[in-house]
């Protein structure tokens, strides 16, 4: 690994002010074993944010603290807060209903997990439960979410058969065009491509690239040059700590601490 960027996002020296969330001293614990310290990241809006960091240094459970997934096993507890904009209310605080968050923040994963169902009815699933029952809405629904998801030219006359017959890269962008069909507001992606081949990676990248447009996304990912390539924003992690955050040109260029120098230049992780 270098530290060399190839290639910038156009607008990574647009100024974003607005944030559309923030976490505020977060911390998370397994248990008794502490995951999170102290975690303070701006996330703003309209822009990728990606999280990057040696295995084990915490992204993932950074991630998932913020459609509070953690809740659904027990033990588990968040310290701390995390802040969602323009409404500022703490995703994290009790009275914060957990399914209500979900509806809101929508989650892709690392391998694609489409339903069982046909290619129409997993991006429908979601906006039947929010009790949308007319066919003409819901198929222009789908539709905008399947070009939102760059999908659309390609399943437009398979839109009946099962969603198991698309291939890899084609079922990881259905799995996207579901979340954003519900509009989300934040848009939480694992490693959307480590099981996907180069070509299917370029096409999720290019629409990661697009989406920032209308949704807000943290991304987490091992592939430097795809934060590189993605994110306006990037945040380095070691050890259950926030070490780094800043625009993507400047921390892969000029970072200002020396732990996040040595991750980039491949001295560790
Ligand atoms: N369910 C769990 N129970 C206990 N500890 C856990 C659990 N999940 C993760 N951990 C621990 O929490 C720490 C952070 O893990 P996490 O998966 O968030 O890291 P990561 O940076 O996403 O790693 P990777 O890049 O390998 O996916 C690690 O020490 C991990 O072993």
């Amino acid at each position: 690994m270098n530290n060399s960027v190839q290639r910038q996002p156009a607008n990574s020296h647009e100024p974003s002010h607005v944030l559309k969330a923030e976490t505020r001293n977060l911390s998370f614990f397994y248990g008794d074993k502490a995951a999170l310290r102290e975690v303070n990241l701006p996330v703003h809006a309209r822009r990728a944010t990606a999280l990057i960091g040696p295995s084990g240094c915490g992204k993932s459970t950074l991630l998932r603290c913020f459609n509070r997934m953690h809740d659904l096993y027990p033990g588990h507890r968040y310290q701390g807060e995390i802040r969602l904009y323009p409404d500022d209310i703490n995703l994290l605080a009790p009275e914060t209903d957990p399914i209500l968050v979900r509806s809101r923040i929508g989650m892709v994963f690392q391998k694609p997990n489409p339903f069982p169902k046909s290619v129409f009815e997993n991006v429908a699933y979601g906006l039947r439960l929010r009790g949308i029952r007319q066919t003409a809405e819901l198929e222009a629904r789908v539709e905008r979410a399947l070009r939102d998801a760059a999908l659309w030219d390609e399943v437009k006359d398979r839109l009946k058969d099962s969603a198991y017959a698309l291939s890899g890269g084609q079922q990881q962008r259905l799995c996207i065009a579901r979340a954003l069909a519900v509009e989300p507001e934040l848009l939480l992606f694992d490693e959307p491509t480590s099981a996907l081949d180069p070509l299917a990676t370029a096409s999720i990248e290019e629409l990661l690239r697009n989406l920032k447009v209308h949704v807000t996304t943290l991304i987490v990912t091992h592939n430097l040059q795809q934060a590189a390539r993605v994110a306006e924003f990037t945040a380095f992690m070691y050890l259950g700590e926030l070490v780094e955050f800043g625009p993507t040109e400047v921390l892969f260029n000029a970072p200002s601490q020396k732990q996040t120098e040595d991750y980039l230049a491949g001295r560790f992780g």
